[in-house]
């Protein structure tokens, strides 16, 4: 049978503790009433004594946003308590979190109380908060770091007093997998009236184990989990709710568990948390990271094309992504390339696609990454040149600054090679001037411009021109990471569009005119 697994959403209270993640009332609101489309079970709207800010936060959410029961953190006082009680009365579903030391450490060192003042504030504070509200959470906060026979102590002594959910915090992320795991179900065996409430888990990722903990205490009988969206919180952040959610989902075969999380409103949540709190996603950070499911190399993108099973193991639209994204670039093979420029909207012969193929790999190798851009200017400059009489097979030019622009440029105009040198006032002007020489072109240039149309110093410059001759105009593209390439690519295009190159015999490296 499945179990179902609460999610208690972190995002505004511990995930606020981020550096610099700080969000004011209206950001909170947004964010508590996507956490509600997403279906959190339970969401900890603030620490409602901290700041009247987080008063207002709670106050307002728990007013406003329906779904989820709300909650606030309050440190075992009695004014914190009250303070949050203040901020959540009159709203439908609400509850009171409060927390304590267990741990000798803390105790000794932060709170200097003995165990047993320590447990008697527990149990009165619980039985405060209980008589405000029906649903009360404690929190041994150190749990992990603590001895297992006092924590068993407090947890019995604050079921009693009446708190229906025992969170175990692995408040310094200290504990491993296994060992979590073992400390829930002692908790499970050793607490007589333990069945009486239901058992959370708290982790932090100080040893990137926060997940791992949270699922290994879920195996054990864990029926709540604390998490953020992104993972964000204090310092290396708490456990990550898409994760431990998709790792529910995933892998339900194993664990017999389940959340009420509306998955597909996973991104939609992780983007907006993201630009709310500034914290950036890592690109390879599972299920929400740019990269969670792009897929770079040929042969992975081959097993996908023919079956998305053979390299996903969860659908990215059940994430609500669109799709799975595979990223063209060096390491991709020829059934990714045709896919890509088939959803472009090009359908070429075999022989165009290979064409297009090689010269997309040699982009590829001067290129990180491939846009669909480029793609288009490769397969629609490819499709063009097929039906090309002059192709520019090669050219060298010379500049500097005490020297004059020289190019030397080889053309195959009907099959035959011509190769001129020429001079220009610059680069492009030299290559231009060469190319004229060769073909004797009698056209005017009347435009040219160049712009790059990707981002980085690595990016194509695509250059268009604008070519008159007898009161015909013409224009012409190309692209090219070198721009003197995209410029001479842009010029010999419209050249070959004014499309009356006569087949003029071409001898060796005589003239040719285009009339
Ligand atoms: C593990 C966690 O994430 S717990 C949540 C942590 N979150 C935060 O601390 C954010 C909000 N905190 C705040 O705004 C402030 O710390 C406040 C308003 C709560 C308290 O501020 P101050 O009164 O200036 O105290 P300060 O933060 O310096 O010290 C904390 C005090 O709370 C006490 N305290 C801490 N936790 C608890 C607790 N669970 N129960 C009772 N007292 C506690 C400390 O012992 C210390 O008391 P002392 O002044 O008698 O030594
Ligand atoms: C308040 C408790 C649950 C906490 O945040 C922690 O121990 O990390």
């Amino acid at each position: 049978m499945t179990r179902m697994i609460r999610i208690f959403d972190t995002t505004l209270r511990d995930g606020e503790q981020s550096p610099g993640a700080s969000m004011n009332v209206e950001e909170k609101i947004m964010v508590a009433k996507q956490l509600a489309r997403l279906g959190v079970d339970i969401i900890e709207a603030g620490f409602a004594y901290s700041s009247p800010g987080d008063f207002e936060a709670v106050h307002r959410i728990a007013q406003e946003v329906e779904g989820p029961t709300i909650c606030s953190l309050a440190r075992a006082r009695p004014e914190d308590i009250e303070r949050a009680w203040e901020a959540l009365k009159g709203a439908p579903k609400v509850r009171i979190h409060t927390f304590l030391s267990a741990s000798d450490i803390h105790l000794k060192h932060q709170f200097r109380m003995t165990r047993e003042e320590a447990k008697k504030r527990a149990v009165a504070m619980v039985q405060l908060a209980r008589s405000y509200v029906e649903d009360v959470e404690f929190s041994p906060m150190d749990a992990s770091r603590s001895d297992p026979s006092y924590l068993y102590e407090v947890i019995e002594a604050v079921i009693a007093a009446g708190a229906g959910t025992i969170n175990i915090p692995d408040t310094v992320g200290y504990a491993v997998p296994q060992e979590f795991g073992r400390l829930i179900r002692g908790i499970r065996e050793a607490v007589p009236n333990s069945s009486r409430a239901v058992i959370s888990v708290h982790c932090h990722n100080d040893l990137g184990l926060a997940v791992a903990n949270s699922l290994a205490a879920i195996v054990e009988g864990a029926g709540q989990v604390e998490c953020t969206v992104n993972g964000i919180g204090e310092r290396a952040g708490n456990t990550s709710l898409e994760e431990v959610v998709m790792g529910l989902r995933t892998r339900r075969d194993w664990y017999q568990a389940d959340t009420q999380i509306r998955t597909e409103e996973i991104s939609k949540t992780s983007r907006l948390v993201s630009k709310t709190t500034s914290m950036v996603v890592q690109p390879n950070k599972a299920i929400v990271g740019a990269n969670a499911f792009a897929h770079t190399s040929g042969i992975h993108q081959d097993g996908l094309l023919k079956d998305k099973t053979t390299y996903e193991i969860m659908r990215p639209e059940s994430v609500g992504l669109v799709e799975s994204k595979m990223v063209m670039g060096k390491l991709s093979g020829r059934h990714a390339f045709r896919q890509r420029i088939e959803e472009l909207g090009y359908k070429l012969t075999d022989e165009e696609v290979n064409h297009a193929f090689e010269r997309f790999k040699k982009l590829a190798d001067q290129k990180k990454e491939i846009y669909e851009e480029d793609l288009e200017v490769i397969v629609s400059e490819e499709l063009a040149k097929m039906a090309d009489r002059i192709t520019l097979k090669s050219f060298r030019v010379e500049s500097g600054t005490n020297q004059v622009p020289t190019a030397t440029v080889e053309l195959e105009i009907d099959g035959k090679a011509i190769i001129r040198t020429g001079t220009g006032d610059g680069p492009v002007d030299a290559v231009y001037r060469t190319i004229a020489a060769i073909t004797s072109t009698k056209s005017t240039l009347l435009m040219y411009v160049v712009k790059a149309i990707t981002g980085g110093t690595d990016a194509q410059g695509e250059v268009s021109v604008r070519v008159q001759e007898d009161g015909r105009t013409v224009s012409g593209h190309g692209a090219d990471t070198d721009i003197i390439t995209a410029s001479a690519r842009a010029y010999l295009s419209a050249l070959n569009k004014l499309a009356c190159l006569t087949a003029k015999q071409v001898q060796g490296e005589e003239k040719v005119n285009l009339i």
